[in-house]
C-alpha cells in the first residue's frame, strides 16, 4: 500500500502567522459580528442629522451628570464618524472645569491606540478612516476613555469597528482608565458573545439611560 494513502491530508495551518492565534475567535463569530456591525450602522445613518443631534445632546446631559468635572481630570473623546453622536461641544466644554482632552490616534495597524491632548482649535490631521486627530501635542493617559459603541450588550461588553483598538490599549495599560461607552439605545444587544481579549466597560451612557456595570 502507498504511503500517501495512510497519512493524513496536509495541513497547511502552519503557513499562516499563529502570532495570536489564541485572541481569534471563531470565523462564525467574526461574521456575525460584521453583519451586526453593518446593521447597527446602517441603522443609525438612517436616522436623521435632526434625530441624531437631539440624542447627542440627551447623551451629554447625562455625561454631565455622571462625571461632574473635575480639576485635572483627562477624559479622551472622539472626533465622529459614520454617524456616532456629536460630542464635541462637550468635549470642547471640559477646560471650562479645569479638566482635559484627548482624542485616540492610531498609530499602526493592530496596535494599541495613543492618546493627544486636544483643544479646540488645535491642528489636526487625519488619520485612518480619515478620522480627525491632533497633528502634534503630547501623548497623555486618560483618567476616563469614552468609547463610541457600534453595539453594546446588557453585561457592558462593547462592539467596536472591528479592529480591536480599544481591546488591545487597554490590555497594555497598567492602570485602567474608567471606560464609558457611548451610543444610541437602539444599538443594544442580549449579548456579543465576548471572547477572552474583550474587555468589558464600566458605563454605557445612550439617549435614554446609564448603565453602570460593577467589576
Ligand atoms: N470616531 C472614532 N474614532 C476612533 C475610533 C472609533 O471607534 N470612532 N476607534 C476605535 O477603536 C479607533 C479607530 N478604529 C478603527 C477600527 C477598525 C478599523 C478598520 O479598518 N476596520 C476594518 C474591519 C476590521 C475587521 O473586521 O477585521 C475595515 O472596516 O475594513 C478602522 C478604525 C480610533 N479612532
Ligand atoms: N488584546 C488583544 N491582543 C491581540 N489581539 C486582539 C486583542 N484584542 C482584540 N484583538 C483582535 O482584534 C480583533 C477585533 O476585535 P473586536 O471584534 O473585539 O473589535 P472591536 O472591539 O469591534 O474594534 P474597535 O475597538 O477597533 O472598535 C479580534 O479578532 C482579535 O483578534
Amino acid at each position: 500500500m502507498r504511503q500517501s494513502r495512510l497519512s493524513s491530508p496536509p495541513c497547511f495551518l502552519e503557513l499562516f502567522d499563529s502570532s495570536d492565534e489564541e485572541e481569534q475567535p471563531p470565523y462564525h463569530l467574526q461574521r456575525w459580528r460584521q453583519i451586526q456591525r453593518h446593521r447597527l450602522i446602517d441603522e443609525r445613518l438612517s436616522l436623521s442629522p435632526e434625530i441624531r443631534g437631539f440624542y447627542a445632546r440627551q447623551i451629554i446631559e447625562k455625561l454631565n451628570q455622571f462625571l461632574p468635572i473635575v480639576k485635572d481630570l483627562t477624559v479622551s473623546g472622539y472626533w465622529p464618524c459614520k454617524g456616532e453622536p456629536d460630542l464635541r461641544p462637550w468635549l470642547k466644554s471640559l477646560h471650562r472645569g479645569a479638566g482635559r482632552a484627548a482624542l485616540p490616534v492610531v498609530v499602526a495597524k493592530n496596535k494599541p491606540l495613543d492618546f493627544r491632548a486636544w483643544r479646540d482649535g488645535d491642528p489636526l490631521e487625519r488619520g485612518v478612516w480619515n478620522i480627525l486627530h491632533p497633528a502634534q501635542g503630547s501623548d497623555v493617559l486618560p483618567d476616563v476613555i469614552i468609547a463610541p459603541l457600534v453595539g453594546f450588550d446588557t453585561s457592558g461588553y462593547r462592539l467596536g469597528y472591528g479592529g480591536g483598538y480599544f481591546d488591545r490599549t487597554l490590555a497594555a495599560l497598567e492602570n485602567r482608565p474608567v471606560i464609558v461607552g457611548v451610543g444610541y439605545g437602539e444599538s443594544k444587544l442580549r449579548t456579543i458573545h465576548p471572547q477572552a481579549y474583550d474587555i468589558p466597560m464600566d458605563v454605557v451612557i445612550t439617549q435614554t439611560e446609564i448603565l453602570t456595570f460593577d467589576r
